[in-house]
């Protein structure tokens, strides 16, 4: 994936994407999780793009989006998101992302600092545990495909008594080995625990109490203790795609949070 200088550039990378919302209004970008698309965030839509420009997208190799040719990091991501937004004229928007898609957003705003006007990072880390461990996995995709994650999915996503889990599963028995590797890889390959103090975006945490791959201690608490000033809800009743297990509560904290700090963003 190119680039990985500092600055974004016309050979970013460019995901897959769609735009839902109000023209005119503020821009929100959301970003997914790995293993899921931008049907992620199907339960928060009806209430966001009542007064945000909603801008979804997807992972490389996830739903519509096309396996880069090089190496896949989270910077290349994060510098894909910021060359959408050269290509739609949008200077500067809000921006929410769940795990992989929460350290994209994570990046962009130390990238690109005056891109991301407000922050939301929901069940996510500022390093998501042993990189040999995401190599491993990626090393299990590549040889097995993607079936043998997808058999484990339900149980890393959600808490026991959830009963919605298969469309999200089916998110991931569709998308493609070398893609969902490539993004394991961006996995290992990511820490931003020492540069945390640089993001200048107001943040919201968002964790969910249950969560196994990135639980409260040790990851939500990290980035909320690190980033200044940012805020750290912890939800009941979630796992790691509390969104979607507890949709109400998640959005709830998601428009508390922009309605606070979209200013400057024109609406
Ligand atoms: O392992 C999983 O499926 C959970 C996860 C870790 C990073 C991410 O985006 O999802």
């Amino acid at each position: 994936m190119t680039p990985t200088g500092d600055s974004p550039d016309d050979r970013a990378y460019v995901p897959r994407h769609s735009v839902e919302g109000p023209p005119g209004a503020p821009v929100l970008v959301l970003g997914p999780s790995l293993g899921t698309t931008m049907d992620l965030w199907r339960p928060q839509l009806p209430e966001l793009t009542r007064s945000w420009r909603v801008l979804r997208y997807d992972l490389p190799g996830h739903g519509g989006s096309p396996v880069p040719d090089g190496p896949v990091t989270v910077a290349g991501l994060a510098d894909g998101v910021a060359a959408l937004l050269d290509r739609l004229g949008v200077a500067a928007a809000a921006y929410a992302g769940v795990s992989l898609g929460g350290a994209v957003g994570t990046m962009l705003a130390l990238r690109a600092p005056g891109r991301v006007a407000s922050l939301v990072l929901v069940c996510t880390s500022p390093r998501f545990g042993e990189p040999g461990a995401w190599r491993e996995r990626a090393a299990l995709v590549r040889r097995d495909g993607v079936a043998p994650v997808a058999r484990t999915a339900a149980d890393r996503w959600f808490t026991p008594s959830f009963t919605g889990a298969e469309p999200y599963v089916e998110m991931l028995r569709g998308t493609d080995p070398e893609g969902y590797a490539g993004c394991c890889d961006a996995l290992a390959g990511f820490d931003v625990t020492a540069r945390l103090p640089e993001v200048s975006a107001p943040t919201l945490v968002i964790a969910g109490a249950q969560d196994g791959p990135t639980p409260p201690a040790g990851h939500a608490d990290r980035l909320a203790e690190g980033i200044p000033d940012a805020g750290l809800v912890v939800v009941e009743g979630a796992a790691h795609l509390a969104g979607a297990e507890r949709p109400g509560p998640v959005t709830e904290a998601i428009t508390a949070h922009l309605d606070r700090t979209w200013k400057g963003l024109g609406r």
